[in-house]
């Protein structure tokens, strides 16, 4: 049966089968899922599960999906170092980070995410990138459209509209892109602004660019026409009847072992601490009861944990027994303000009934936790 080609190592159940089979047996197939989730997590599982568990050689997938307002950062990046992670968490919104390289971008429901899943042998971003802008033209004829060298799509020759990412495995490959259309484009500039300084680090950079939505350009370029015109034009890449097939990423009887993978995503090892080993070298100012303190500080941070802390300040403010207890409790702890707060509160907790120094460690965990 044609489903035994289709998986490697897994069995789907007939929901699946049944959507399969509707695409005939032509070598050349194209399936099109679209999720009901908007959770980063879920539909990041989604591509994992399809990149780790189907047959691709005889099949290509285009997954559509779309998140609540999310950062998602690439695999090498930092995310101090490409986001305000203080407006984020203020905001409600997410951080994510995604198995593929590149840099960094915002998500909302006005955004529509594209993964195109081939073998490896038939990747191909440009390809893939022209049915997009075909798709786009068959909405509006006259859009000024473009792909770079670099893949992004940009309108107009200068507003970017789609930025993408790959990942390539030992067999099979998967490139996908964002689409800008409708998205919340006055905070996506302040999310993509990180306050922090004095980060030293090798991670990858993002590319800043002027963005704008598809909506502005044409009110006709909505999420839902494009995302029906995109499947229309893959749909006619492959002779097929336009068909998408809506998919629950919690369902594990379409997808085993999916709510692990969620789960992987969901932690902070792999948000935080996948993070390239970097340095901080900043100094900052204390003011206290009429005096002003500068403290210099200096950290290097492996694995998203403190692998070395040196705070320098003057003695006469806090002595250096003092200093060193606090850098000594830092160490080795995750570079994360909830654990920062929680040690420095242990810390005070357990020194005699010194009023003056648990208010000067209190005055220098806020501030660690201001650059968390
Ligand atoms: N949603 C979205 N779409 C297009 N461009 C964006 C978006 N958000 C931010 N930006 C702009 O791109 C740069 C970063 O560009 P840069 O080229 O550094 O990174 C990317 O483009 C990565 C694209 C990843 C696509 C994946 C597809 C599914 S999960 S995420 C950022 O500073 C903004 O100026």
């Amino acid at each position: 049966m044609l489903i035994q080609s289709t998986l490697k190592r897994i069995r789907l159940p007939v929901s699946f089968h049944t959507s399969v089979v509707k695409f005939g047996s032509s070598v050349r197939q194209g399936l099109i899922l679209q999720s009901v989730s908007n959770n980063v997590y879920e539909n990041l599982a989604v591509e994992d599960w399809i990149h780790d568990h189907m047959n691709l050689e005889e099949k290509n997938v285009l997954f559509l999906w779309r998140n609540s307002p999310t950062v998602v950062i690439g695999r090498h990046q930092n995310p101090w170092k490409e986001c305000n992670l203080h407006l984020m968490r203020e905001k409600g919104i997410g951080l994510a980070r995604r198995r593929s390289g590149g840099g960094t971008v915002f998500h909302d429901l006005g955004n529509v995410n594209l993964t195109f899943f081939t073998s490896k042998k038939k990747y191909d971003r440009m390809e893939n990138l022209n049915l997009v802008i075909r798709a786009l033209k068959e909405l509006e004829p006259f859009l000024n459209v473009q792909a770079t060298q670099r893949y992004d799509l940009l309108l107009d020759g200068k507003y970017k509209i789609s930025g993408t990412a790959s990942k390539l495995g030992r067999t099979v490959a998967y490139h996908h892109c964002t689409l800008l259309c409708d998205a919340d484009s006055s905070i996506l500039p302040l999310v993509l602004q990180s306050p922090y300084t004095g980060i030293q680090s090798n991670a990858t950079p993002s590319v800043p660019s002027l963005v704008q939505n598809l909506s502005q350009a044409h009110s006709s370029l909505t999420c839902e026409t494009v995302m029906d015109a995109v499947a229309k034009e893959y749909s006619f890449e492959y002779d097929n009847k336009p068909h998408v097939q809506v998919v629950d990423p919690t369902d594990e009887t379409i997808f085993p072992g999916i709510s692990q993978k969620k789960q992987d995503l969901c932690t902070w090892e792999w948000i935080y601490g996948k993070t390239p080993k970097f340095d901080i070298v900043t100094s900052f100012q204390i003011f206290h009861e009429d005096s002003v303190i500068d403290v210099k500080l200096t950290m290097a941070i492996k694995n998203g944990c403190i692998e070395s802390c040196s705070i320098v300040l003057p003695y006469q403010w806090l002595s250096k027994g003092q200093c060193d207890e606090l850098q000594n409790i830092l160490v080795g702890s995750k570079f994360c303000s909830s654990e920062t707060v929680f040690l420095v509160s242990t810390l005070i907790r357990t020194s005699p009934q010194d009023y003056e120094v648990q208010t000067k460690w209190n005055i220098l965990c806020e501030k660690l936790i201001s650059i968390m």
